[in-house]
């Protein structure tokens, strides 16, 4: 191992279900120069099929499972502890963990870097070091379809979750992204793909693979992981601050950009890959703007941002994954918040002028009063129901 820090690094597998970590894990195990990888494997199921296929691959392998639930929630103090377990027990040189395809990295990742209260501080006993997501490049667009929702069983944190949301937060909370199953998809399908995720996580480093192989020093043992950064590394988040930056806190405008450079020719370019920021003082009349709101034969692949609703005193968010639309309260506006819509869009293909001609349709004058508040409050309220990271919404409203 590489590192001058002497606590075991830990790589986190995430990816949607059959996208590839288990076949990643057996590729690292049996690739992995003779050090000693220790794995972790979390099952949705009460049967851990995942460890059992790489218990008959790798058969002396430091091998945990954590099965029948969610190590990004409910199985968050077991991890640990089992973590802990293992760098105290066997001499290992590295840990990976393989999510189970419905978790969340993002709890994962906060998890695996704050002490605990209620059992070891891993910091102490070993350091995150890498987020790698495997994205099934053939069930990409697939994936992305509001229809499509978790497998039944998934009953935490949230049954409802569509899967595209899921998706969405494992690109963008990654340091390193695989695009496997490279040889079912043709090449210019690949580039597109390869498109929309940096566009969704610029700071991913993307691999395209087949049955996952990578070198392993790309994904374990790298230095790499910083909370902040990933935290901060959203294309939608990039995108939020680039035009405050632009606007220097001049709010009414809409802008179109194509946000970054990429090496050779910019994603708009070649596969009309692009984003938008939204932003409008005058409040949204509530009723109109979810109707515009679950329109969505758009080309966006990923919106996100807060909404100013005339009539009430609630902050709306809203989060949208493909084809799946969620919205609701988030909090209320303070008396310092410059109360104002910031929607971020990110698309392929789309029209921003369409886009943006719909949503000022939606708008009202400032002082207009809507029927009563207290309607107002439960029309926001009985809205599809929200769930927004701690952390974005933070930085929405910073
Ligand atoms: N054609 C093709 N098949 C692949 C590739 N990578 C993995 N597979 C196959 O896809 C299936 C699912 O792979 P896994 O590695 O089990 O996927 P996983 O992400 O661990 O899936 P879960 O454990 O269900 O979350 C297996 O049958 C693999 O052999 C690839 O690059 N190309």
């Amino acid at each position: 191992m590489t590192s001058t820090d002497d606590k075991p690094p830990v790589t986190v597998l995430s990816g949607v279900l059959g996208a590839g970590k288990t076949t990643l894990v057996n590729h690292l195990l049996k690739n992995n120069r003779g050090n000693e990888l220790a794995v972790i494997v979390n099952d949705m199921g009460e049967v851990n099929v995942d460890a059992d296929l790489i218990e008959r691959e790798n058969p002396d392998t430091g091998l945990v499972e954590l099965s029948n639930g969610c190590i990004c929630c409910r199985l968050q103090g077991d991890l640990v502890a089992q973590m802990v377990d293992l760098t105290e027990n066997r001499d290992v040189d590295a840990l990976v963990i393989e999510a189970s395809g419905i978790s969340e990295p993002t709890p994962i990742a906060r998890t695996l870097t704050q002490p605990r209260e209620d059992g070891p501080d891993p910091t102490a006993a070993f350091r995150l070091d890498m987020m790698v997501t495997v994205c099934d490049a053939h069930g990409f667009w697939k994936e992305f379809d509001a229809g499509t929702s978790l497998p039944a069983g998934a009953d935490e944190p949230d049954p409802d979750r569509p899967l595209a949301d899921v998706l969405v937060q494992s690109v963008e909370f990654c340091d390193v992204l695989l695009l496997n199953k490279c040889d079912m998809v043709p090449d210019d399908e690949l580039d597109r793909i390869v498109d929309v995720v940096s566009e969704l996580n610029p700071r991913a480093t993307i691999r395209r693979t087949e049955y996952s192989e990578v070198d392993p020093s790309l994904v374990i043992d790298t230095g790499r992981f910083d909370f902040e950064e990933a935290r901060r590394s959203a294309g939608w988040k990039q995108e939020l601050r680039e035009h405050k930056q632009r606007e220097g806190g001049d709010s009414a405008a809409a802008t179109h950009s194509h946000s970054h450079t990429h090496d050779e020719q910019s994603a708009a370019d070649t596969h009309g890959v692009e984003s938008f920021v939204y932003t409008r003082e005058r409040p949204f009349d509530p009723a109109q703007f979810a109707a515009t709101l679950y329109e969505r034969d758009d080309g966006i692949i990923r919106a996100k941002g807060l909404c100013n609703l005339a009539g009430t005193e609630n902050v709306i968010g809203m989060s949208r994954a493909g084809r799946s639309i969620q919205a609701g309260p988030i909090g209320e506006w303070d008396a310092e918040d410059t109360r104002q819509t910031e929607l971020v869009f990110i698309g392929t293909e789309f029209d921003a002028d369409e886009i943006t001609d719909r949503l000022d349709e939606c708008l009202v004058d400032r002082e207009s009063t809507v029927d009563s508040q207290t309607t107002v409050d439960q029309d926001v309220d009985s809205l599809f129901p929200l769930r927004i990271d701690p952390d974005d919404k933070a930085e929405l409203r910073e």
